[in-house]
C-alpha cells in the first residue's frame, strides 16, 4: 500500500480517529496557561491524568481536549523540517573531505503528537534532533525548519522547546524539588509568577512525573547516592516542563535505564504531551514493544537516510510491501533495527544489506517528498498529512505485531485541512519576541542562592579548604614561629611572604577550577534554553566563591601572622591583610578567566598552574627584582605576586630594628636596608595595592569576556 498515493486522500473535513473516539475519560484542569495561539494547539490547559497506566494502549487516557482537538482544530504542524541535510568536514591522513551525516530529512510534528526516532547506532539519529531542536555546531547545514508555521527565531525558539540531553545535568548536591524549583525560579518572569504560583506549578510537574514521593531527596552522582536513574531523568524533563513549553525534545533519555524505569519515562512524556496537547520528539535507541505504542509515529533513519516516517502499524505493513514482514513475535523495534542496519558478517551480506538500506530510503523518498511538498506548499485546501495522527489502536498494542498490522488497515487516514500558508520569512510579531525573563537582580540572586547552597553542601570540596587552610596555619606558623628580631630572621621574614604568597594562588587556583568546571557544564546546557544572563552567572559566582576564598586565607594569614611574631602594629597587620586579600580576588578573577576560556578542566589545571608558577618566579622572592634581563624583566610587572609580595615585604620591613650577633660587616640592621637590597623599593606600598586593585578588576572583565565569548553558542539556524 502506498501510503501517499493520491487515492488515500481523504478529502473531508476532519474527524477525530478511533483512538480519539475511545476517550472518555473526563480531564480536571487544574491550572491554565494558554499561551499559544489557537491554530497550533492552543489547548494548553494542564490537564491532569491518571497517572498508573490503564489497561491496553493507553491512548484511552487521552482526554478529548487535547488529542481530538488537535485534530479537529489545530491544523499545521507545529514543527516541519525540509530536505535537511548535514555535512561535517572530516581529516582522513593528510585530506579533508565532507561526510554527510544527513541527507535531506523532511518531515514534521503537530501538537499532541509523540515522534520516535529510530534507527541503529551511528544512523544520524542525534544529529538530526539536535538540528531540530536548534543545538548543531559546526558543519554545513542545509534545508528548513519552521516552528508553528514560522522561520525560527533562535530567542524565542530556545525558551519554547525543553530539550532533555542525555547525560543530565544538574547539581548532584539539590534534591528533587530544589532543582526544579531553581528551574521555576530563573526561567519565569518574577514579574509574571508570584512565588506561590510557581511553587504550585513545581508541586503540579512534581507530581505528574511522580516525583512527590522523593522531592526531598538529592539528585546525586556517581561519588553520591541519590535519586534513580529513572527519577533522574524525569527531573530532567520536569526542569523542562517549568516553561509550559510548546515541545519536549529528548535524547535518548531511556540510556542507562533499566526496561521499568526507561517504559515509565516514555509513557510519562507520551501522557505529558497529550494533556498539554504540546509536541515530543525524542530518540531512543531500543524500545521495547510497550514503548513503541507510546509512538504516534516513528521516524526511521539509516545512514543518515529517512527509511520510513509514520505510525509504527504503517511501518510494519510498509516494510511488508517492499517484501519485508515482520517476524511473529519479534519486537517491531528490533525488526526495525535489523532492517536498518549494515550486516557485516561477510561481504555479501554487507552489500545485500547496503543494498536493501538503499532499496528502502529510496522507496520511501519519493513518496515523503511528494507529500511533504503537499503539506508545506499549500494555501487553505484540505491537504492529507502524510499519516494520520493517531496511536495504534487498543487492538493494535494488545495484539502485537499482527495487531499492529491490523490496526494499520482499518485506519481512517484522516485529511487535516491546512488553512495557514507556511511562511518561511519574517516571524509574526508574537514569535518575534522571547518570553519575558527573570529581572536581573531576581536572578542574581537566585543564582547566588543556588550557588550558595550547592557550594555549602559540597563536602568534597569544603573539606579540601578545610584542610588546606589547617595544614598551612600550622605548617606554616610551626616552621616560621616566633622569628624574633635576629638578622637570620630577614631570611625567613623573606621566605615566610613567598611561601605565603606561593601557598594562596595555587590553592585559590586548585580548589575553585575544579567546581567552577562542574558548575559551568551545567550554565553551558542551561544556556542552550536561555535559561539567564552571563552577568549573572560570573557575579553570582563572584559572590559565593569570593567570601569563601577570602575567609579561609584570612584564618591562616592572620593566625600565621602571631605565630610568626611579625611586627604586632594595627596598620602593619591590615595593610598586609589588604595586600593579601587583593591577591586573593586576583587569583580568583584569573581561575574563573581560565576555567571560561579553555574548554576542558585537564588543560585548564595546567595552564592555571603554569600561570601561577610565572607569578611566583617574578614574584620578587626567587630572583632579585633590579638584576633581571631587561627581555623578561618585563613579566614580574604583570604578576600580581610580584606587587603584593614588594607590598607585603614593605610593611613588615619599614621600621623594623634587627640585632647584629656580631659585627662582621655583614649585619644589615635596619629592615628600610633590606627593602633596598632585595630592589623592593619600585613602588610604595600604596601604589601596590592600586596596581593590585586595577589587576582585580581588569583579570574580573577579562574573565567575564572570555566567558561570553566561550560560552555564547554558536549553534547553526536554518
Ligand atoms: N561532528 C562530527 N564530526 C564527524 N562525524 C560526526 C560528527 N557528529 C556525528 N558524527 C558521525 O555521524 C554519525 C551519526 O551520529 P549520531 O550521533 O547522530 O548517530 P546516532 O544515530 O545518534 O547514534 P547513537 O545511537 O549511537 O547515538 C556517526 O557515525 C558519528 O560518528
Amino acid at each position: 500500500m502506498d501510503h501517499h498515493g493520491a487515492g488515500a486522500v481523504a478529502r473531508h473535513d476532519p474527524q477525530p480517529p478511533p483512538a480519539a473516539d475511545a476517550v472518555r475519560q473526563a480531564p480536571s484542569i487544574v491550572s491554565s496557561s494558554a499561551s499559544s495561539s489557537q491554530q497550533y494547539g492552543s489547548t494548553r490547559e494542564f490537564i491532569e491524568l491518571p497517572l498508573s497506566p490503564v489497561d491496553g494502549y493507553p491512548s484511552s487516557k487521552v482526554p478529548e481536549k487535547t488529542l481530538s482537538s488537535v485534530i479537529a482544530g489545530q491544523h499545521a504542524p507545529l514543527l516541519a523540517w525540509e530536505d535537511v541535510a548535514y555535512s561535517v568536514k572530516i581529516k582522513d591522513k593528510e585530506q579533508s573531505s565532507m561526510r554527510t551525516l544527513l541527507h535531506g530529512i523532511s518531515g514534521e510534528v503537530y501538537p499532541g503528537e509523540v515522534i520516535g526516532l529510530l534507527g541503529p547506532s551511528g544512523a544520524g539519529k542525534t544529529t538530526l534532533l539536535n538540528i531540530l531542536a536548534g543545538r548543531i555546531e559546526g558543519g554545513m547545514l542545509s534545508g528548513r525548519v519552521s516552528f508553528r508555521g514560522r522561520k525560527r527565531v533562535p530567542g524565542v525558539f530556545k525558551r519554547r522547546v525543553a530539550y532533555v540531553e542525555q547525560e543530565d545535568m544538574m547539581f548532584p548536591m539539590l534534591t528533587v524539588e530544589e532543582t526544579i524549583m531553581f528551574a521555576a525560579k530563573l526561567r519565569l518572569a518574577d514579574r509574571n509568577y508570584t512565588q506561590l504560583q510557581k511553587v504550585e506549578r513545581v508541586a503540579s510537574i512534581m507530581h505528574q512525573l511522580r516525583l512527590s514521593h522523593v522531592k526531598g531527596s538529592k539528585i546525586g552522582d556517581a561519588l553520591s547516592r541519590g535519586v534513580s536513574g529513572g527519577e533522574r531523568k524525569r527531573v530532567s524533563i520536569g526542569v523542562g516542563l517549568v516553561t509550559d513549553p510548546d515541545m519536549i525534545v529528548l535524547d535518548e533519555p531511556t540510556s542507562g535505564l533499566d526496561s521499568n524505569s526507561a517504559e515509565m519515562v516514555v509513557e510519562l512524556v507520551r501522557d505529558i504531551t497529550r494533556s498539554r496537547g504540546i509536541a515530543s520528539i525524542m530518540t531512543v535507541h531500543q524500545p521495547n514493544a510497550n514503548m513503541l505504542t507510546c509512538f504516534d509515529r516513528v521516524l526511521l533513519l539509516s545512514q543518515g537516510r529517512l527509511v520510513f516516517f509514520g505510525s509504527v502499524a504503517e511501518a510494519l505493513e510498509y516494510f511488508e510491501t517492499k517484501g519485508f514482514p515482520c517476524p511473529m513475535r519479534q519486537n517491531p523495534a528490533d525488526f526495525f533495527i535489523d532492517m536498518m542496519s549494515l550486516n557485516n558478517r561477510s561481504p555479501q551480506d554487507l552489500e545485500a544489506s547496503r543494498r536493501r538500506i538503499e532499496h528502502l530510503a529510496q522507496s520511501f523518498s519519493g513518496s515523503s517528498k511528494l507529500t511533504t511538498k503537499m503539506s508545506l506548499s499549500y494555501g487553505g485546501l484540505y491537504e492529507q498529512r502524510p499519516y494520520a495522527l493517531q496511536g495504534p489502536t487498543p487492538a493494535a498494542s494488545r495484539g502485537g505485531v499482527a495487531g499492529m498490522a491490523a490496526a494499520a488497515s482499518a485506519s481512517t487516514t484522516v485529511g487535516l485541512r491546512q488553512d495557514a500558508p507556511f511562511n518561511w520569512g519574517t516571524p509574526e510579531a508574537d514569535d518575534a519576541e522571547p518570553p519575558e525573563r527573570a529581572s536581573w537582580l531576581f536572578e542574581l540572586r537566585t543564582l547566588a542562592q543556588r550557588d550558595a547552597i550547592t557550594t555549602l553542601r559540597h563536602y568534597t570540596f569544603l573539606s579540601a579548604v578545610g584542610l588546606n587552610t589547617v595544614s598551612v596555619l600550622l605548617l606554616l606558623g610551626l616552621l616560621f614561629y616566633q622569628l624574633g628580631r635576629e638578622v637570620e630572621s630577614i631570611q625567613n621574614r623573606i621566605g615566610l611572604f613567598f611561601a605565603l604568597t606561593l601557598n594562596s594562588t595555587y590553592g585559590v587556583m586548585s580548589h575553585y577550577l575544579y567546581v567552577y568546571y562542574k558548575a559551568k557544564d551545567i550554565m553551558l546546557s542551561e544556556r542552550g534554553s536561555g535559561s539567564y544572563r552571563m552577568t549573572t552567572f560570573y557575579l553570582a559566582k563572584v559572590a559565593v566563591y569570593l567570601p569563601f576564598a577570602v575567609l579561609s586565607s584570612w584564618i591562616y594569614f592572620v593566625g600565621i601572622y602571631f605565630m610568626a611574631g611579625l611586627q604586632p602594629v594595627a596598620t602593619k597587620v591590615f595593610v598586609s591583610l589588604s595586600l593579601f586579600t587583593v591577591l586573593i580576588v586576583v587569583t580568583l578573577a584569573v581561575t574563573l578567566m581560565v576555567g571560561s576560556f579553555v574548554s576542558t578542566y585537564d588543560l585548564a589545571s595546567v595552564i592555571a598552574a603554569l600561570t601561577v608558577t610565572t607569578w611566583v618566579i617574578f614574584g620578587g622572592h626567587l630572583a632579585n627584582a633590579g638584576e633581571l634581563l631587561p627581555v623578561i624583566s618585563w613579566m614580574q610587572f604583570i604578576s600580581p605576586a610580584f606587587y603584593v609580595y614588594e607590598g607585603m615585604v614593605r610593611t613588615e620591613f619599614t621600621g623594623l630594628e634587627l640585632h647584629c650577633k656580631a659585627n662582621n660587616g655583614l649585619c644589615v640592621a635596619r629592615g628600610d636596608d633590606v627593602i633596598k637590597l632585595y630592589k623592593l623599593d619600585q613602588f610604595t606600598v600604596g601604589q601596590c595595592a592600586l596596581i593590585g586593585v586595577c589587576m582585580a578588576v581588569g583579570y574580573n572583565a577579562l574573565a567575564y569576556l572570555s566567558l561570553r565569548w566561550k560560552a555564547k553558542p554558536k549553534y547553526l539556524w536554518i
